[in-house]
């Protein structure tokens, strides 16, 4: 019975996501205005049937079916999820919802409500109605109902996850094999086979766009018929956009075109199969729709229907897209060969040339031989491994992409703390603290610093210390030393941890000695003592690597203690490079040192043959 069959949709309500929504109406008052076919047409029902009557009854019975829910949740989603994520952010957006538990694709009527402010049920469009919810076929999507509502007027499909087939071609991502191909193509054939054998005798608007693919991967063709109801949408020029309007006939038969306004809105069989072989060359090749050879850029969809519009002088001439030279599957040259002619025979420019889709079902049936005499279980197995083989490429390509990001993350870590430390991060491992019994600290300080600020600009400064600091930071690189921070003016660094080694006073005390060169501008004061430390990282966020003991106050006293342009050396550090004979120290002498008392310090005066200049009495 229609009525259980026969949903109509009515009343409009907000959805969540703020756009209209639409459930089931429980107005009747509301429904009973629209005109039934029984009160617009009173004397054409006279000589209706009893079996019209029990028809139209029943249709207008399932114009108030309560209960049934149709909630838009997602009004503004695009395809499917999958469908997004595999088309890296170039979704194309369709309505979905969900009815009866079911997802569904919202197709919005471009109806104006003004010129309809309510739809005329005609018999003639319950008729459409009824052959649409009727037909049922695999390769096919299923009407589910419509929205006859101002303003909401739109068509209720089955939805199919994987997108349109325009969506599957266009994902480089994936990838489709000889079978993948023959399958989908095979599926597209039957399913127009079935169309042009059912009442709606024609598509009228077979495109790419317009063949959708389930999770199965098994291709459906979609919004076919309700021509009655699509007549009423604004689609000329000037209400839709000139390139989407132009784009939307690229896929139409030349005779159609020529005859425009006059063409039937179903369409005709020989359009169809025209239009099919141009999905035919898209799918074989995964060109542009209009492909017109390497490099040539595609022109306007208006223009390129200009050209096929134009009567050729004979077939030589014709205007279709171009057959690329390379075999667009990996199948025998003469099955190949069978699958271009039949390409050439379906847009063939005479209607009458083109075969039906009786003739191509049978050659793609031939083709298809492997798909069909194996089971349907197998057919389906090997779809979804092909899907699988598609996912795993993509899943290492993201993996790839994913390991990239990740040696970034790691390499930052690896500069803002010791490797060894930000190794024993990166595994999840807390760092404990270590003490060293002796290492060798270096700080600096630039004599004059706050004084050289308050004449700058603190972009000034910033760019100076940058300066700076990018040569310490090339200097440092050279040793075994471990930049522990740079506090302001002062630069800190340590040689002996968190690697131990027994070199540390001397990798310090050579890093430095190179700096100082008479012409600098810049005056530092560097200060260095070895001692024992404590060392560890401190905080989970933004952790720091930080030295703790009275080490680390000697290092700084002996930097605030020392000279411009000197290096300031602890008694502790100068046993140490004293063991090596290339270090020239020099004994400076007693000095009092807040909180330690008198202590006896030295100057670092050269390295090997590198000596620091003398600058005069005032820096003695
Ligand atoms: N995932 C999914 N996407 C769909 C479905 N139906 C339509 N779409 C998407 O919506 C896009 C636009 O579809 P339509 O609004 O029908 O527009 P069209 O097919 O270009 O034009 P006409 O059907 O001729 O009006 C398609 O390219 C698909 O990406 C479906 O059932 N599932
Ligand atoms: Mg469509």
């Amino acid at each position: 019975m229609i009525d259980r069959k026969f949903s109509i949709f009515t009343r409009k309500k907000s959805s969540p996501t703020g756009e209209k929504a639409i459930e089931n109406n429980h107005n009747y008052d509301d429904r009973n205005n629209i005109s039934s076919p029984s009160n617009s047409n009173s004397n054409s029902q006279k000589k209706k049937s009893n079996a019209e009557d029990e028809f139209e009854n029943n249709a207008k019975k399932s114009l108030s079916i309560k209960n049934r829910k149709l909630s838009f949740y997602s009004i503004r989603s695009g395809g499917s999820v999958e469908t997004i994520q595999m088309q890296n952010n170039a979704q194309i957006f369709t309505h979905t919802s969900t009815y009866r538990g079911q997802m569904v694709a919202i197709k919005k009527l471009n109806i104006d409500p003004k010129k309809y402010p309510k739809l005329e049920l005609s018999r003639k469009l319950l008729m459409q109605f009824k052959i649409m919810k009727d037909l049922q076929h695999d390769h096919i999507t299923r009407f589910a109902g419509a929205c006859v509502d101002a303003p909401n007027y739109c068509i209720v499909t089955e939805y199919c996850p994987k997108g349109s087939l325009e969506d599957i071609l266009n994902n480089d991502t994936l990838k489709l094999d000889k079978m993948m191909k023959y399958s989908l193509l095979h599926d597209l054939v039957k399913g127009m086979y079935f169309l042009h054998n059912s009442e709606i005798r024609s598509h009228g608007k077979l495109k790419t766009s317009n063949c959708v693919v389930d999770s199965r991967f098994v291709l459906k063709v979609t919004d076919f018929g309700l021509a009655e109801l699509h007549a009423m949408e604004d689609t000329t020029e000037a209400q839709l956009d000139e390139h989407s309007f132009y784009k939307k006939k690229l896929w139409t038969a030349p005779e159609l075109l020529r005859i425009e306004e006059a063409a039937p809105p179903q369409g005709t069989q020989k359009g169809d199969v025209y239009s099919f072989a141009l999905i035919l060359h898209e799918m074989l090749y995964r060109k542009d729709a209009w492909y017109l050879g390497e490099g040539v850029e595609l022109p306007h969809p208006k223009e390129i229907l200009e050209n096929v519009k134009k009567s050729p002088i004979s077939d030589e001439f014709l205007y279709r897209p171009v057959i690329p030279e390379a075999s667009p599957v990996e199948d025998h040259p003469e099955t190949v060969k069978k699958l271009i002619d039949l390409m050439i025979n379906c847009w063939a420019e005479n209607p009458h040339d083109r075969p039906e889709f009786s003739v191509i079902r049978k050659i793609v049936h031939s083709l298809n031989k492997d798909n069909e005499t194996s089971n349907l279980v197998d057919n389906l197995l090997k779809r979804m491994e092909q899907y699988a083989t598609n996912l795993e490429g993509l899943v290492e390509e993201r993996t790839q992409e994913y390991l990239a990001e990740k040696k970034k993350v790691e390499d930052l870590l690896h500069q803002l703390l010791p490797p060894s430390v930000a190794d024993q991060l990166i595994t999840g491992h807390a760092v404990q603290a270590e003490s060293h019994d002796c290492v060798t600290i270096y700080f600096s300080d630039i004599v004059g610093f706050t004084a050289l600020s308050s004449k700058s600009t603190p972009m000034q400064v910033v760019t100076l210390l940058n300066d700076l600091y990018l040569a310490f930071d090339g200097v440092v690189d050279n040793f075994k030393v471990y930049k522990v921070e740079t506090i302001g003016d002062a630069y800190m660094v340590v040689s002996g941890l968190p690697d131990r080694r027994d070199d540390h006073a001397s990798q310090i005390a050579q890093n430095f000695v190179i700096r100082h060169r008479a012409n600098e501008q810049l005056k530092l004061r560097i200060g260095m003592h070895s001692g024992s430390v404590v060392s560890g990282v401190v905080g989970s966020k933004m952790p720091r690597y930080c030295l703790f003991g009275d080490t680390v106050n000697t290092s700084s006293r002996m930097e605030s203690n020392g000279l411009p342009l000197k290096i300031h050396v602890s008694s502790d550090t100068k046993e140490i490079l004293s063991k090596d004979p290339d270090f020239g120290l020099e004994l400076r002498g007693q000095i009092e040192m807040k909180g330690k008392g008198l202590q006896t310090t030295y100057w670092l005066k050269s390295y090997k043959d590198q000596c620091v200049p003398d600058f005069g009495p005032e820096f003695r």
